[in-house]
């Protein structure tokens, strides 16, 4: 799997390590069904005869009638009146055995995709990332209805924190009483009503229509009702009105405006302090989270030049740019990746130009005598690994590969699949990286620890990743972030480079860890300049801090939020 996993598709290796390939296996869920059959409860909403389970949406629901207060957009849906509390209850049936393609086109194909995708996100713990391009490929979507599904389907999740705030303000009961499927296509159809520019009434009508055709025609009035209410305003007059005033709760508001929990507004807060950048900046990192991150592409050294692959997309009608920060990158503009004969052949692959950064400074890190042998100790899914045994493989130098998930290892083998001609091989092993320090200490030349870690940095990537993590990840990966730098501290020789790098900016994470580390080495551990270091890579001023450590940022680079530290044993 390539570490972007895609057009918008996620960088997969934080934290649990592959939660979500169970959930590329239900492939969205159908089949999955409850059956059942047809009904559910049916019953009205507390706002009595005829209510509508929208709070205040006393006019017409009726086909076309609603409008929109002076100034707003016309609003119009399609759909029928008929009230109904959005619960469909235990029998009704959620799911069809049937293809999008081969359903009422109610909704259209990309809705019906991008509803699967908030299904299997929702029911099993699935990435969106992982499960949309499946999806896509089973259901044959064309290009445009591909990037609609995937727009929808992201742009839902990403902003599911302002979308529930207006939907509360439009329901006279708790979010927690709308049946989860009715939740999600209120969701989607409220991203749609405030952050696209598809019409108002198709917004509606459509979303209408996929209730109706995958949960039935109750929750269908329900949902009519209840977006029509939303149509009534624009995202900046909603935000207005339902996100705490800056003055008075500043996270608070900026958690509702830009749609993140409040603990990850202040996490991001306390990770720039902590690392001297100033934090007003917050605002403009908590947006560019919910901007999908541009499509970069590594050649690997020694398989293919950065302009071999430009030429490639341009014979392929793709247009690129040159990367900004790494060597190796171009940037793809537009179109699917795959398409580059390059890629398919992985001589080039999808990769954050962040990541492609760090992992060429631990190559470039300075270093005397041997260097022949690489690690790289948290290598699935196998994007730095790839680029590492690559460059390694330019000079003579071999690289191992550590993953402790067995399914990702396996992936870690195909990223390594092409080699350079007359390469030393690459090795991967299923292993526990904590241990290869006692095992074979002192063994290595430059090492790579590539630690699970929050994700923080990557949630653009990740669009419901900011929804599933809790405060309590943040310190409860420190003791094994802490015990495999150890590991590659005591695998790397004497005079040999470490590379601790995590994409997550917060401190716990990060320095502390780093730190720690220094510390306990009683004077055998120092730190390199990093930022020096990376301004080596890129041939200028990377901006990414003062040193000894690297801190990269979204809204500054355009990258992920990849921290660096480069440590050298010296004895
Ligand atoms: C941040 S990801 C690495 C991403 C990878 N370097 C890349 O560029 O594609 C962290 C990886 O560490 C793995 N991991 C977690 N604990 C580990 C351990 N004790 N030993 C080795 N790998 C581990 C996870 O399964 C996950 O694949």
């Amino acid at each position: 799997m390539s570490e972007q996993g895609g057009r918008d598709g996620g960088r997969s290796g934080s934290g649990t390590g592959g939660r979500g390939q169970g959930g590329q296996g239900g492939q969205g869920g159908r089949g999955r069904g409850t059956g059942g059959g047809p009904g559910g409860r049916g019953g009205r909403g507390p706002g009595g005869p005829g209510g509508s389970g929208a709070r205040g949406a006393g006019g017409p629901a009726g086909r076309g009638s609603g409008g929109r207060p002076p100034g707003g957009r016309p609003g119009g849906p399609g759909a029928e009146q008929r009230p109904e509390d959005g619960r469909s209850g235990p029998a009704r049936q959620r799911w069809t055995t049937q293809r999008p393609s081969q359903r009422s086109r109610g909704a259209g194909p990309a809705r019906d995709v991008a509803f699967d995708v908030l299904t299997a996100v929702r029911e099993e713990d699935a990435y969106a990332n992982l499960v949309l391009p499946g999806l896509l490929r089973r259901e044959g979507l064309d290009a445009r209805d591909a990037a609609l599904a995937t727009e929808l389907a992201y742009g839902t999740l990403r902003g599911r924190g302002l979308y529930d705030a207006v939907l509360a303000a439009c329901l006279d009961r708790p979010l927690e009483r709308v049946d989860p499927p009715v939740l999600d296509a209120l969701r989607l159809g409220a991203h749609q009503l405030l952050a696209t520019r598809v019409p108002p009434h198709a917004a509606v009508s459509q979303t209408v229509g996929l209730v109706r055709s995958r949960i039935g025609a109750g929750p269908a009035g329900f949902a009519n009702a209840v977006l029509r209410r939303v149509a009534e305003k624009d995202a900046a007059a909603w935000a207005g009105q339902v996100a705490p005033a800056r003055e008075d709760d500043a996270v608070g508001h900026l958690a509702v405006v830009t749609s993140h929990p409040a603990w990850v507004v202040r996490a991001l807060r306390e990770a720039l302090v902590a690392h001297g950048r100033d934090v007003a900046e917050v605002g403009d990192l908590l947006r560019a989270d919910n901007v999908a991150p541009e499509v970069a592409l590594a050649a690997r050294p020694g398989l293919a030049s950065p302009d071999e692959v430009a030429s490639e997309a341009a014979g392929a009608v793709l247009r690129t740019e040159p990367g900004r920060w790494a060597p190796t990158a171009v940037r793809l503009l537009e179109g699917d990746p795959g398409a580059l004969p390059a890629v398919r052949a992985g001589r080039a692959r999808v990769q954050d130009e962040g990541s492609q950064l760090v992992a060429l400074a631990l190559a470039a890190a300075p270093l005397e005598g041997r260097d022949e042998r690489w690690l790289d100790l948290c290598a699935g899914p196998g994007g730095k690994a790839a680029l590492l045994a690559a460059a390694g493989a330019t000079r003579g130098a071999g690289l191992v590969a550590v993953e402790t998930a067995a399914h990702r290892a396996r992936l870690v083998e195909q990223a390594l699949g092409a080699v350079p001609p007359g390469a030393p091989p690459a090795e991967v092993r299923t292993a526990d990286g904590r241990t290869v320090g006692d095992d074979e200490p002192g063994a290595f030349d430059r090492v790579l620890v590539d630690a699970p870690c929050t994700g923080l940095g990557a949630l653009r990537r990740r669009p419901e990743a900011r929804w599933r993590r809790t405060p309590a990840d943040l310190g409860g990966l420190a003791p094994l972030q802490r015990d495999l730098l150890a590991s590659a501290l005591a695998a790397v020789r004497v005079g040999g480079v470490v590379a601790y790098v995590t994409c997550s900016p917060h401190a716990a994470e990060t320095r502390a860890v780093v730190e720690d580390a220094v510390r306990r080495s009683r004077g055998t551990v120092e730190l390199l300049d990093a930022p020096q270091v990376l301004a080596g890579v890129a041939g200028r001023d990377v901006g990414a801090g003062e040193g000894p450590t690297a801190q990269l940022w979204p809204h500054v680079h355009g990258t992920d939020a990849m921290f660096l530290a480069l440590l050298r044993r010296t004895a």
